[in-house]
C-alpha cells in the first residue's frame, strides 16, 4: 500500500481568522458614519472656541462696515437700491464701503432697512457671544443682552426716528420709521416725544442702574452716646465731623434683584421693606464698647450707622507708685522671723512681708520654690518645736482663717490697662457702597450659574464681611461651595471663604476681607467685661469674632494650644495677646510660665519677671530656655511636677488643681504633709518645629504626656510653630491638643494639618486667623499688642516685689549623663582605646566623628563618648559644641592608658 500524501487541511481557527479579515462593506460603511459624532463635535472645546472666533471676527466686520456705511451711504446707497438682486454678485458695481459689496450690503440691510445706528447693538451682541464662547466662561450673560439688545434697538430706532424725522440719512432705519409714523398718527407728536422720553429713561435705569446723588451732605460718624438695655442704643446724630470714606447715611439701604423676595425678619437682623438687604452689625456686649449698629425703627430713611466708640475705660487699679522695692529674700525672712520670735518681737516686716517657717516641701527636691503656704500658720509651727512631729502633721488647722495665696505679695499691683494702646480710633468704617458693590457681585455671579437667592444679610467684622446668603429651594449646596473661585474672581478679593452651610444657622456665609481693615486692640478686650468679670481660671483674650464678639476663653478649659502659621502672620503677636491677658488677670502666686525660646529673641522680653512668673530649673541662670538640652531637662522636670502633683491630690482626695487648691485654702490639707498651695504653670513653646528637628522623640515624648495628662494638675500647654507639616504636629501631638490656632498659611495641606480642614490658606494674614474650639471653627482677627507694649506692662511688674527666686522646678537628672559617670571599668568597650586615640589625634571630642571613623551606630559610639568622659579622656557635654579633649598628645595618652586601671 502506497503512502499517500494527506492533503494538509487548513486549520479551522485559521479559516475563521481569514473569514474576520475580509472586510464587510456594510460594516465599514457604519463603522464611518459612526465617526461623525456631532454631539461630541458640539461638546468639543475647540469647536466653541472656533465659533467664538466666529462671533468675534463678525462683530469686528459689522463694526467696521456699520462705521463705513456712515460716510459712504450716499455713494452707496443707490447701487444697492438699483441693482438689489445682482448687487453681490456683480463684479463691475464699484462701492466705497471698507468692506466692499458685502459690507456695503450687510450695512443697508441692517441700517437702512432695519434699525438704523442702533443696529450697531449688533456689533455688542456678537462681541459678548464671542468672548464667552472663546473663553468658554460665562464672563458676560448673553440671556441678559440680548433682552437689552431687543429693547435697545426698539426704542433707540423710534427715539432716532422720531428726533430725524426730515433727516436724509436712516437714524432709525425702516423699522424705526415705521414705528414712529405710527406712534405720531396714534399719540400726536407731544405724546410720542413723552412716551418715548419715559421708555428710553427707564431703559437706562434698568440697564446701567445710576445712582441719583443729591449734593452730598458731609456726615460724620455717628457716636453712641451710651448703651440702652439689650440692642438698642441711643444715636447722637452730629453730622459735623464729616468721614468722607463713609457714604451718606441714606445711601445705607441695600437693594436686592427683584427676583430676591423678601423674608420674615429674624432676632438680631433688619429687614427693611420688600426685597431689601439685611445689615447686621451687632453690638459689642460691654457697656464700655459699644459697636455702631443699624438703627432699628428707622422712620424715613435707612440709616447704617458704622463707627464705634471706645470709651476711656476706667482704670482697674488705682495708679500706684512704684518705687523699686526690695525683694522678698526667703532666707532673710525666715531668719528675721525666727529671731524676732526668740525674742518675742513681732518682725517690723511683719505686716508687708509674708515669712516662711516652714520648708516648703517639695517632692523631688529639697529646696523651697517660693515663700509661701504659711504666712499664717506661722505662729502656729513655730511651737512645733515642743511637740512631737506626728501630733502636729495631725493638727487640723480648719479653725484658722482661709488660706490667702496672694498674701504673699500682698502688695502686688496688677497691670494698669492705661498701659495698653487703642491702636487708632477703633471705629469700623465700612463704605456702604462697597457693601453694595460687593452684595450685588456676589447675587450676580451667583445668577450667572442660575442660582437664586432668597435673601442676603451683611455682617461687617473688624477683617472681614460675612454675607449670608439663604439660597432659593432647590439648589444644591455644593453648586455655590464650588464657585468659591468664581465669586472671589467677580469680586477681585483675595481670602474669600465660604462656609456652606453656617453650622446651626441653615444658611450659607460668604466671607469677603474689607477693603479698610481695623486693628482689633488689646487694650478693648481687656477692658471687656467679659474679660473683667469673669470666673475662668486662665482667662485669655484671643481676638474678635466676625460678629465683633469678644473671643474670651479659659485655657485651663482648652485645655491645651496648638498655634501655627506661616513666618509673619501673627504668631508672635498672637502669643503676646496670650501672655499678657494672663499676666493681667493672674497674681504672681497663682500662675506660673514656663518658656521655651529656641528662637531666642521672641519670649526674652519677660525675662524680668523672672521673680514673679517664671519657672525655671534648679541651678540655671536664665529662666527663658533656648537650649534644646535644657528644653528636654525642663519637659521632663515638667513631667515630674506633674507627677508630684497627682500624688498630692491624691492625697488629698481631689479630682483637680481647682478642687485641691480649694481643700487647701480652706485649711483642710496640712502642710506638714507636703500639702501647698499650687500655681497653675503654662508652659509655652515658640518654634516647636525647631525642638522636633533637633531632638525629636525626646521632646515630642514628654510634651505627649504633659498634655495627655497634666490638664487636671494645672499644667497646660501653648506650642507655636510656623512648619505646620505632618512631621512635626505629629497625630499624638494632634489628638491631645484639641484647640488649635491657624494663621494664613501657605497651603491647603497646612490647613488640613492644623486643623483638618481647609481655609487658612484663604486667610489674609495680620492676625487673621481661624480657631478649632469645641468642634467649631470660628474666624477671628487676633487682638494687636505691640512689643513697647508688653515691654511695658513686663516693666510695670518687675518693678514691683517679687519672690526672692523664680519658682523652682523639680530636679531632672538624665539616666544616660548618670550612667556616664559611674560605669564599671570592667565594662569597658574594646574599642574603648582605639576610640581615644582617634579623639586624641583629632582633637576633636565629637561623637559623630567616632560614628563616622569607626563606622559604628549612634548608641554604641555615645556609650564609647560617655567612657571617654568617665576616664578624663573629654570633657563634659558642650550642647551643639564639640566636648573639649582633655590629653593634647597620643604619648600622653599612652602613658594614660598604661596606668589606668
Ligand atoms: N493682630 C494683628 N493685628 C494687626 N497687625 C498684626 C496682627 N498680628 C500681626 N500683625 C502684623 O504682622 C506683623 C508680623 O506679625 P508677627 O511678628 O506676630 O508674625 P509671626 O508669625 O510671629 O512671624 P515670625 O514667625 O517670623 O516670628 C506684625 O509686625 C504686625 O505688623
Amino acid at each position: 500500500m502506497a503512502n499517500k500524501l494527506k492533503k494538509p487541511v487548513p486549520p479551522k481557527v485559521e479559516e475563521k481568522e481569514v473569514k474576520k479579515a475580509k472586510p464587510d462593506p456594510e460594516k465599514l460603511k457604519q463603522d464611518r458614519e459612526e465617526k461623525v459624532d456631532f454631539k461630541q463635535l458640539a461638546k468639543d472645546e475647540r469647536t466653541w472656541k472656533i465659533m467664538g472666533t466666529v462671533s468675534l471676527l463678525l462683530s469686528v466686520f459689522l463694526f467696521i462696515a456699520f462705521i463705513s456705511y456712515l460716510f459712504t451711504w450716499k455713494e452707496d446707497q443707490d447701487k444697492v437700491l438699483n441693482n438689489e438682486a445682482s448687487f453681490l454678485w456683480d463684479d463691475e458695481i464699484k462701492v466705497s464701503n471698507l468692506l466692499g459689496r458685502l459690507g456695503a450690503y450687510i450695512s443697508h440691510f441692517f441700517i437702512y432697512r432695519g434699525f438704523g445706528i442702533a443696529s450697531l447693538l449688533f456689533c455688542s451682541f456678537f462681541f459678548i457671544t464671542g468672548i464667552n464662547l472663546l473663553t468658554n466662561q460665562k464672563i458676560f450673560s448673553v440671556k441678559r443682552n440680548l433682552r437689552y439688545i431687543t429693547f435697545g434697538l426698539l426704542i433707540t430706532s423710534v427715539s432716532f426716528s422720531f428726533l430725524f424725522s426730515s433727516a436724509a440719512f436712516p437714524f432709525g432705519g425702516r423699522v424705526g420709521d415705521m414705528i414712529s409714523s405710527w406712534l405720531n398718527s396714534f399719540l400726536g407728536i407731544a405724546g410720542t416725544a413723552a412716551l418715548l422720553l419715559v421708555v428710553g429713561l427707564s431703559y437706562i435705569i434698568w440697564q446701567f442702574n445710576p445712582t441719583f446723588r443729591l449734593p452730598e451732605k458731609p456726615i460724620k460718624p455717628v457716636k453712641v452716646e451710651e448703651e440702652v438695655d439689650d440692642e438698642v442704643l441711643t444715636v447722637d446724630q452730629d453730622y459735623s465731623k464729616a468721614q468722607p470714606e463713609m457714604a451718606p447715611v441714606s445711601d445705607a439701604k441695600l437693594f436686592v434683584e427683584e427676583d430676591v423676595k423678601p423674608v420674615v425678619p429674624e432676632k438680631g437682623n433688619i429687614l427693611k421693606g420688600d426685597g431689601e438687604m439685611i445689615v447686621n452689625i451687632p453690638v459689642q456686649e460691654t457697656p464700655k464698647n459699644v459697636f455702631e449698629l443699624v438703627e432699628k425703627n428707622i422712620p424715613e430713611e435707612e440709616r447704617l450707622i458704622i463707627n464705634q466708640t471706645v470709651e476711656e475705660p476706667e482704670p482697674l487699679i488705682e495708679e500706684q507708685e512704684l518705687d523699686e522695692v526690695e525683694p522678698l529674700t526667703y532666707n532673710e525672712t525666715e531668719r528675721t522671723h525666727f529671731s524676732s520670735m526668740e525674742s518675742g518681737n513681732e518682725s517690723e516686716h511683719d505686716d508687708a512681708i509674708p515669712t516662711l517657717v516652714l520648708q516648703t516641701p517639695v517632692v523631688h527636691v529639697e529646696r523651697p520654690r517660693f515663700p509661701s503656704a504659711a504666712t499664717d500658720l506661722k505662729l502656729e509651727i513655730n511651737r512645733v518645736e515642743d511637740k512631737p512631729i506626728d501630733e502636729e502633721r495631725e493638727k487640723d488647722y480648719s479653725d484658722l482663717p482661709p488660706y490667702e495665696p496672694t498674701l504673699d505679695l500682698r502688695d502686688y499691683k496688677y497691670p494698669s490697662l492705661d498701659i495698653l494702646e487703642s491702636h487708632g480710633s477703633e471705629k469700623i468704617v465700612q463704605d456702604a457702597s462697597e457693601l453694595e458693590m460687593h452684595k450685588n457681585q456676589i447675587i450676580t455671579t451667583l445668577k450667572n450659574y442660575d442660582i437664586t437667592i432668597q435673601r442676603i444679610s451683611a455682617t461687617v467684622g473688624p477683617t472681614v464681611t460675612l454675607y449670608e446668603i439663604v439660597p432659593a429651594a432647590g439648589v444644591r449646596i455644593s453648586r455655590i461651595k464650588n464657585l468659591e473661585d468664581d465669586i472671589a474672581l467677580s469680586l477681585a478679593a483675595l481670602g474669600i471663604r465660604i462656609i456652606a452651610p453656617i453650622p446651626g444657622k441653615g444658611t450659607i456665609g460668604i466671607e469677603v476681607p474689607n477693603v479698610k481693615k481695623t486693628v482689633v486692640s488689646m487694650r478693648t478686650l481687656l477692658s471687656s467685661e467679659k474679660f473683667q468679670h469673669n470666673t475662668f481660671s486662665l482667662p485669655i483674650a484671643i481676638g474678635k469674632k466676625i460678629d465683633n464678639d469678644n473671643f474670651i476663653v479659659d485655657l485651663a478649659a482648652m485645655p491645651h494650644l496648638l498655634m501655627a502659621g506661616a513666618t509673619g502672620q501673627g504668631k508672635s503677636v498672637g502669643l503676646n495677646a496670650i501672655l499678657v491677658s494672663l499676666l493681667y488677670k493672674k497674681h504672681p502666686s497663682q500662675l506660673k510660665l514656663v518658656l521655651i525660646d529656641p528662637k531666642k529673641v521672641e519670649l526674652s522680653i519677660y525675662r524680668h519677671i523672672e521673680k514673679h512668673f517664671l519657672a525655671k530649673l534648679p541651678g540655671e541662670e536664665e529662666a527663658i530656655i533656648t537650649d534644646t538640652k535644657k528644653v528636654i531637662n525642663t519637659l521632663n522636670a515638667l513631667c515630674i511636677e506633674m507627677d508630684n502633683r497627682y500624688d498630692l491630690l491624691k492625697e488629698a482626695g481631689a479630682r483637680n488643681i481647682k478642687e485641691y487648691n480649694d481643700k487647701f485654702i480652706k485649711r483642710r490639707l496640712n502642710p506638714q504633709k507636703g500639702h501647698q498651695y499650687l500655681p497653675f504653670i503654662v508652659l509655652v513653646v515658640d518654634e516647636f518645629a525647631d525642638l522636633i528637628m533637633t531632638a525629636g522623640k525626646e521632646v515630642e515624648m514628654p510634651i505627649a504626656r504633659l498634655a495627655q495628662l497634666a490638664r487636671a494638675v494645672g499644667i497646660h500647654l501653648i506650642i507655636a510653630t510656623q512648619r505646620p507639616s505632618v512631621n512635626i504636629i505629629t497625630g499624638t501631638i494632634k489628638a491631645n491638643f484639641p484647640a488649635r490656632i491657624a494663621f494664613k498659611v501657605s497651603s491647603k495641606i497646612d490647613s488640613r494639618t492644623i486643623l483638618d480642614a481647609g481655609g487658612a490658606e484663604q486667610l489674609i494674614g495680620k492676625g487673621d486667623m481661624l480657631i478649632s474650639y469645641n468642634g467649631e471653627i470660628v474666624r477671628l482677627q487676633c487682638a494687636f499688642v505691640d512689643t513697647p507694649e508688653v515691654e511695658e506692662v513686663v516693666d510695670s511688674i518687675a518693678r514691683q516685689r517679687g519672690y526672692s527666686q523664680a519658682f523652682m522646678l523639680p530636679e531632672y537628672v538624665d539616666e544616660k549623663e548618670l550612667e556616664s559617670k559611674d560605669f564599671d571599668v570592667a565594662d569597658r568597650d574594646p574599642l574603648f582605646e582605639e576610640a581615644a586615640r582617634l579623639i586624641v589625634q583629632n582633637q576633636v571630642g565629637s561623637t559623630s566623628l567616632i560614628q563616622r571613623r569607626m563606622k559604628l551606630g549612634y548608641n554604641r559610639a555615645g556609650r564609647l563618648m560617655d567612657q571617654l568622659e568617665a576616664a578624663g579622656v573629654v570633657g563634659p557635654n558642650l550642647g551643639s559644641k564639640a566636648r573639649e579633649v582633655m590629653i593634647k598628645t597620643e604619648a600622653e595618652l599612652l602613658e594614660y592608658l598604661e596606668n589606668m586601671p
